[in-house]
């Protein structure tokens, strides 16, 4: 019988004063060195849309052709979107046998998740291949999974069906993440750090996939920031491989070096999205632009003391590209020199906002911009950046990265 707690208190072992035990080792040694991301893949469906064609192709198919100056509002906005051309598992055909899609409000939950609970797995697989092939380890030392979507719910979750398609170990130790929204790409990330190192060994992979069947709706007055939505969001699935401490045969891209998540002040709807019977209904205010650009300095000052400090402009900048005016209003903020957010801008200009999955897109497209740029590191040349999310909250959540040298 346990004794009484004044007793347990004052039990007086030196090593574990609070509950009188002798210190034990412990069963799950940690990692000596920081995560590093070792293998990346993305995945997007077949079809693509092109945006300058995309406001005759959706007034169309969800049968709104008359409403005119919603049209206009929406080709506006497509023209101002910084989007040339989307993926998108919803083609026409599609469309056209689920007619329940391409109304505002009509009951559709289950088409929709028919949709989502098979095509969500099967694009992270495709990441997933790319990024074990990059990687270059064997899919038996998979020991973790960390899946976000906001695309739909399920069980078992999308993380279960993606070790099944994969053929993982059936002990992979699985984290399912639904609606995060767009801050999801960070979180995972950020769990699959921790679990990197705090398991010596751990090979983990960090999952989004995102298919807009759930979001997809007709336009409607009452609804105009559901406009901005249906102009800008796009499929996509990212996958990373995280492990600390590399084998010689291990080539790490980048290392992981602080992480951290923030609720912005006063921005409570900012971004928000309900699961109904006619799908998920997302709701942006017009100041999402203006409250993260207010707000970021005072969180990324913070976060930037792990790498020492440094100038805004001598680090790569992996941001989510929500909208143009986000990346338009931090730049300017932060006074960015404009090279700063080409990778968030041509993942915005070829595939949309693909919501979690977009910025580990943007950090494929930094390591790739570095390569053609003949530059020093996997970091556009310098040797830290940010990987930043955003999304419903308004939560904020940043990584800091150290690139890794390219030998030229
Ligand atoms: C899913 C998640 O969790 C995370 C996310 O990524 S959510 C998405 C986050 N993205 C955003 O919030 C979008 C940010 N906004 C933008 O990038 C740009 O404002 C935009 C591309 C939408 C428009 O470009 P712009 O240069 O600002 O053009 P602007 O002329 O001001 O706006 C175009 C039209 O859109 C309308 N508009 C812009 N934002 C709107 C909003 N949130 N709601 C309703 N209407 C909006 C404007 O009123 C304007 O309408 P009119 O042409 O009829 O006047």
């Amino acid at each position: 019988m346990a004794p009484p707690s004044g007793e347990l208190i004052n039990a007086g072992s030196a090593e574990v004063p609070s509950i009188g035990l002798p210190m034990l080792p412990r069963g799950q040694p940690r990692a000596d060195g920081p995560a590093t991301i070792m293998g990346i893949g993305t995945a997007v469906p077949p079809t693509e849309f092109l945006q300058s064609e995309y406001p005759d192709f959706f007034f169309n198919i969800t049968n709104t052709s008359e409403k005119e100056a919603l049209k206009g509002k929406f080709r506006r906005i497509c023209e101002k979107s910084g989007i040339r051309k989307r993926h998108l598992y919803l083609t026409e055909e599609i469309l056209k046998a689920n007619p329940g899609i391409c109304t505002y409000m009509e009951p559709s939950l289950n088409v929709r998740h028919d949709i989502v609970v098979v095509q969500v797995p099967k694009l992270a697989a495709e990441a997933a291949v790319r990024a074990i092939k990059e990687w270059g380890g064997k899919k038996s030392e998979i020991t973790h999974i960390v899946f976000a979507t906001t695309s739909g719910v399920n069980m078992p979750g999308a993380d279960h069906a993606l070790a099944k398609l994969l053929g993982l170990k059936p002990n992979v130790k699985r984290v399912m993440l639904y609606q995060t929204g767009c801050f999801g790409g960070a979180t995972v990330l950020r769990v699959a750090k921790d679990l990197a190192e705090n398991n010596k060994g751990a090979r983990v992979l960090a999952v989004c996939s995102e298919v807009t069947a759930v979001t997809y709706r007709a336009p409607n007055e009452n609804h105009l920031d559901g406009l901005v939505g249906s102009a800008l969001f796009g499929d996509g699935a990212g996958v990373f491989v995280v492990g600390a401490d590399p084998k010689p045969e291990e080539k790490p891209l980048f290392e992981v070096h602080w992480a951290g998540e923030t609720i912005l002040p006063e921005s409570d709807g900012a971004i928000d999205g309900h699961l109904t019977e006619a799908g998920l209904i997302f709701h942006l205010m017009k100041d999402v632009p203006g409250l993260i650009s207010k707000n970021i300095e005072k969180f990324l000052t913070e976060a930037r003391k792990c790498a020492g400090s440094p100038d805004w402009n001598n680090m790569f900048w992996a941001v989510h590209p929500g909208g143009p005016a986000i990346l338009d209003q931090v730049e300017a903020k932060l006074k960015l020199t404009t090279d700063k957010m080409q990778g968030s801008r041509d993942v915005l200009s070829e595939y949309g906002n693909m919501s979690s999955s977009s910025v580990l897109f943007v950090l494929d497209q930094i390591r790739n911009r570095s390569l053609k740029m003949g530059a020093a590191t996997t970091g556009e040349g310098h040797d830290f950046g940010f990987f930043i999310g955003f999304g419903p909250g308004l939560t904020l959540e940043t990584l800091v990265l150290r690139s890794m040298p390219i030998a030229n």
